[in-house]
């Protein structure tokens, strides 16, 4: 029997495997925003052989994972994605090697800060050739998922790894679909999690498990062979700045030094690039497609973007990041966006150690999970969440006002650090697509829904739109 004496309160279920039967009737968000409806936004829930801790206000979340955030800094073990992950990389390690992956990787993207280093760089890149591709698509039916996730890889695999593929091709396919892929194995919070043993079960003998497992070693094999390639020009003068040159010196710099217990191992290498690709990439795709599909639903919404794009911007010239400072509906957009989609949903942390939360006992190795979809779905905080409406964020002046409940980043030590990154990507991308097209409804098919799939990302389900060009190229 699960220990939760001075535990938060919360529904016990039955004994052996608490609620858990519940997770097979409905979405793990879906329940655990219900239960805060029911409990408030700190309480615990028995779940299998488990009691996790749930929070639902950013008020606990806080308190949890930013003032007492030493505490709340573990990830959950026992589960597929922690034997997949096996604590390596960086998303699922922790103690030294989380904490040294963590600072390397944020000083790295800090030096893509400025001039032609600068991240809009690589993005405007990426724009240039995803604009050519969708301009084959102009008046017919099309659904953008897989060219926004090959624009979104070559960003990060350019900023990381120093190499850019043309759209088409075979290996960015491949890498595009094998990172998709492995996405769709996991299923974060539902029911098979706190199953210890159907888990293992349920998940390998899914017939697409064995891909996964051969794309991850597959995928691993390819960034050894980038590593043997930057290793024999980490001394070229003309060479580019990578994230993975970057690892390497550091790597000789503790060689020389004769440093033996470090994360600056070709190993770790493999590891951390592959969790940043996961992460990086499903994450803001997923928010494009939730741009897009806003924009089809609510053209009254999209003519208020595209007013603001045309009045700041103009349509001319490239959309910088800076142009948003004087586009409050267009960050009210964005900001409904990442509040209605709540892309990644909850934020799944683990106590190291005993300890205690508002004064209740929080025992050792407790899953303590940010429910950030239930803090953007808090009827007492939004009055009408199931609502699209930017508005929201503005005042009676028309600016923009940020919300202290609008944490898809999540906080603390463990929030996203490639928040800055996914920022730029998503309003260079959004403002670039409005200049040139108008996005509605594709013939034959529906406005697409806002219904969603539930994995480690929320997904809305798969769409077609029609792209109209604003201002057609008159062919002589
Ligand atoms: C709109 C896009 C994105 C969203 C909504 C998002 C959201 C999140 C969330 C909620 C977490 C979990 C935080 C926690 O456990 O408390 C996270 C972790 C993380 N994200 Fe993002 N993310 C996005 C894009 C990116 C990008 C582009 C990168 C970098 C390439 C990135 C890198 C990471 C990493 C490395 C972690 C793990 C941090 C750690 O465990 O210390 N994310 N992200």
């Amino acid at each position: 029997r699960v220990d939760d004496r001075d535990m938060p309160p919360g529904p016990k279920g039955l004994p052996l495997i608490g609620n858990v039967l519940d997770l097979l009737k409905e979405d793990s968000v879906i329940y655990f925003t219900r239960l805060a409806e029911q409990y408030g936004p700190f309480y615990s829930v028995q779940l299998g052989g488990r009691r996790v801790v749930v929070l639902s206000s950013s008020h606990w979340l806080n308190q949890a994972f930013v003032r007492q955030g030493d505490m709340f800094n573990h990830r959950p073990r026992g589960t597929v994605l922690s034997f997949i992950m096996g604590g390596k990389g960086i998303a699922d390690a922790e103690d030294t090697v989380w904490r040294d992956s963590r600072r390397f990787t944020l000083h790295v993207l800090r030096d893509f800060g400025m001039g032609k280093r600068s991240v809009e760089n690589y993005v405007n890149r990426e724009l240039q050739d995803f604009m050519e591709v969708t301009q084959k698509s102009v008046g017919r039916a099309y659904n953008p998922h897989y060219d926004l996730a090959t624009s979104v890889l070559n960003i990060v695999w350019h900023m990381f790894v120093g190499e850019r593929f043309q759209m088409g091709d075979n290996t960015l396919r491949w890498i595009v679909d094998s990172l998709e892929l492995s996405l769709t194995l996991v299923e974060q919070g539902g029911f098979l999690n706190y199953m210890p043993l159907l888990q293992f079960i349920g998940t390998f003998m899914k017939p697409r498990a064995v891909k996964v497992g051969r794309n991850v070693l597959h995928r691993l094999t390819y960034i050894s062979e980038l590593i043997a390639k930057h290793k024999a020009t980490l001394d070229d003068p003309d060479r580019d700045f990578d994230l993975m040159y970057e690892f390497l010196l550091q790597q000789r710099k503790e060689l020389r030094q004769g440093k033996t217990d470090t994360i600056f191992t070709d190993n770790q290498l493999k590891w951390l690039l592959s969790d940043l690709f996961i992460v990086g990439l499903d994450t803001t795709v997923t928010t494009l497609r939730w741009c897009f599909l806003f924009l089809v639903r609510q053209q009254d919404v999209q003519r208020r973007v595209f007013k603001e794009v045309e009045a700041t911007i103009g349509l001319d010239r490239q959309p910088t990041y800076e142009d948003r400072l004087k586009m409050p509906y267009t960050e009210a957009f964005i900001n409904e966006v990442f509040r209605f989609g709540s892309i990644t949903p909850l934020a799944v942390h683990a106590s190291p150690e005993e300890t205690t939360l508002g004064g209740y006992r929080i025992p050792k190795r407790t899953w303590v999970i940010g429910n950030l979809y239930g803090i953007h779905w808090d009827k007492k905080v939004w009055g009408d969440p199931e609502n699209f409406r930017p508005e929201r964020f503005l005042n009676e002046a028309g600016e923009f006002v940020r919300s202290e409940h609008v944490l898809p980043f999540s906080v603390g030590r463990r929030n996203c650090l490639g928040e800055s990154l996914a920022r730029i990507e998503i309003f260079l991308f959004l403002t670039s697509m409005l200049q040139k097209y108008e996005f509605g409804v594709a013939e034959g098919f529906e406005k697409p829904s806002t219904n969603f799939r539930c994995g480690v990302t929320l997904n809305p389900c798969e769409y077609h739109i029609l792209l109209t060009e604003r201002n057609p190229i008159i062919m002589p």
